[in-house]
This record gives C-alpha cells, sequence and structure tokens, in this order.
C-alpha cells in the first residue's frame, strides 16, 4: 500500500482540473480491463467543483458512464431533492449530464421519516447485495473513493471523537450530533472506507492545512480521522498550495 502520494497544485482551479482528468482517466483505465468500475462520491465544495469540470471535459465521452457505480462516502440526512444533500449534489454537478445508468446511482437513503439508523441499514444491505465472492466487509472494492477534508480533520461523516470512528462490525452507521451542520448523517465507517483500490483525498485552502499536515504526519484517527484510510493500492493526497503549506518538506513531493 506504501505511503502517501502527495501532488500538490497551484491553487483551487489547477486542483480541480487535474483530479478531474485523473478520474476520467482512472475510470478509462478500470474499464479497459471490462470491469464495472465503483466509485465513492463526497460532498463539499472542492467535490462539486470537480464534479463540473469531467461534465463539461471533452474527454468525459472515452468512459462509459453506464458501467460506472456510484456510492456516497456519507450523506446529510435530509429528505430527498434537498439542495444540502450530498447527492442533489452530484446529481446537479454531473451525473444528470454524463448519461449514467440510474440503476447503477446508490444515494443513501434521505429523510424519509425512518431514521437515521434504519438508512444506515438499508445501505449497508445495498452495498452487500453489490459486493462479489472476492470482496471484503461487505461492501464492492472500490475503484476511487474520494474524500474531502474538513478543517477538524473528518472526512465522510466521521468527526473527531465521535463514536461512530469505533465502529468495527457495520460498513455504514448512522452519525448524531456532528457538529457541523446538519447534524443528523450517515457515514461510511473507517472499516469500509479501507475497502479501495485508491483512496483520494481532495483538499483545497489553508482553512484545511493543518488537519493535512496532521494527517499525513502520524495523528492519531480518533483526533484526525483523515489519517486513517489507505487505498488498496495508492493513496493519493491531491491539495492546493493553501492546503499543503503546512505539510512538512521532507513528506511533501515537489508541486506538479
Ligand atoms: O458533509 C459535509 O458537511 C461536507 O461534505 C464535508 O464533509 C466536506 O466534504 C468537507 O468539509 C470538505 O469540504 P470542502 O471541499 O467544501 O472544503
Amino acid at each position: 500500500m506504501g505511503s502517501p502520494s502527495i501532488l500538490v497544485h497551484a491553487d483551487a482551479e489547477a486542483l480541480t482540473h487535474a483530479a478531474a482528468a485523473r478520474f476520467i482517466t482512472r475510470l478509462v483505465d478500470v474499464q479497459a480491463s471490462s470491469r464495472i468500475a465503483h466509485v465513492v462520491l463526497t460532498g463539499g465544495r472542492i467535490a462539486a467543483a470537480i464534479y463540473q469540470v469531467v461534465a463539461a471535459s471533452p474527454a468525459r465521452s472515452a468512459v462509459d458512464w453506464k458501467r460506472v457505480d456510484f456510492w456516497w462516502g456519507d450523506e446529510r440526512f435530509l429528505p430527498d431533492g434537498d439542495a444540502e444533500r450530498n447527492e442533489t449534489q452530484a446529481w446537479d454537478a454531473f451525473l444528470s449530464t454524463v448519461g449514467v445508468d440510474p440503476a447503477r446511482v446508490h444515494p443513501m437513503p434521505a429523510d424519509s421519516g425512518q431514521g437515521p439508523e434504519k438508512a444506515a441499514a438499508d445501505y449497508a444491505e445495498t452495498l452487500a447485495a453489490a459486493a462479489g465472492p472476492g470482496d471484503r466487509f461487505g461492501v464492492p472494492t472500490f475503484d476511487i473513493l474520494m474524500l474531502g477534508v474538513g478543517p477538524d480533520g473528518h472526512v465522510a461523516s466521521l468527526f473527531p471523537e465521535q463514536p461512530a470512528l469505533h465502529e468495527q462490525e457495520r460498513s455504514v452507521v448512522a452519525v448524531h450530533g456532528a457538529p457541523k451542520p446538519p447534524p443528523t448523517r450517515v457515514s461510511l465507517t473507517q472499516p469500509a472506507l479501507a475497502r479501495a483500490r485508491e483512496v483520494w483525498f481532495v483538499v483545497s485552502g489553508e482553512d484545511k492545512a493543518q488537519a493535512a499536515r496532521l494527517a499525513l504526519s502520524g495523528a492519531g484517527e480518533l483526533q484526525i480521522p483523515a489519517a486513517a484510510p489507505k487505498g488498496l493500492n495508492r493513496t493519493l493526497w491531491l491539495l492546493d498550495e493553501a492546503a499543503a503549506s503546512q505539510i512538512p518538506k521532507q513528506i511533501r513531493a515537489p508541486r506538479t
């Protein structure tokens, strides 16, 4: 699995374009081996910007979008169609334009009065149904797992010191009392996040600089949840200069 690759781009725009190009290329590579690609999307501003660049890229036609399964790392537990849902954001930014197979788009359940525990259990079942014989922990092995990082070091909806970080059995959990609104969420757990061939952290802005430094310098995952997820084959930190500004020089690769 090796050390994370740290790729620093001049600014948010350069990061966005590089990540979008990488996203398309990775999907083309996976599809060249005749596999259905499994992608885990994240929320946040930088992810939305990446999705928009993917949608606008002429290179997007190299991907067979109907043969990509889309999952989410976390969701804000809000009613269907709420503009604050990560799902809504991804549909608006690119899923509605690239020509996906709606049956392969797997949003986390919306709040329809069933409660977040039931939503988490239902999503775990959906994941388990998509897992094949070679997969582990009841989830398909993801080809790309994208993660935004909060200034507090959270990833997905795993916030520092919260009980969800201790979950070792379930792939999906309900999250209550999240410090960032909305307080009720649904999230993949750390063992589920560990089932990706490639984990990509997408991190922009100076307010993330401390979290990035701590995650990359051996912080504990209870304090900095972003310290834990590692790709089975590859872990990439895709940052802009501002977010990378506190990473010690000895662990930082030259700017790309
Ligand atoms: O559910 C949420 O509240 C967001 O999705 C959040 O987890 C986001 O991914 C990170 O905070 C990074 O966001 P930015 O890219 O906007 O900095």
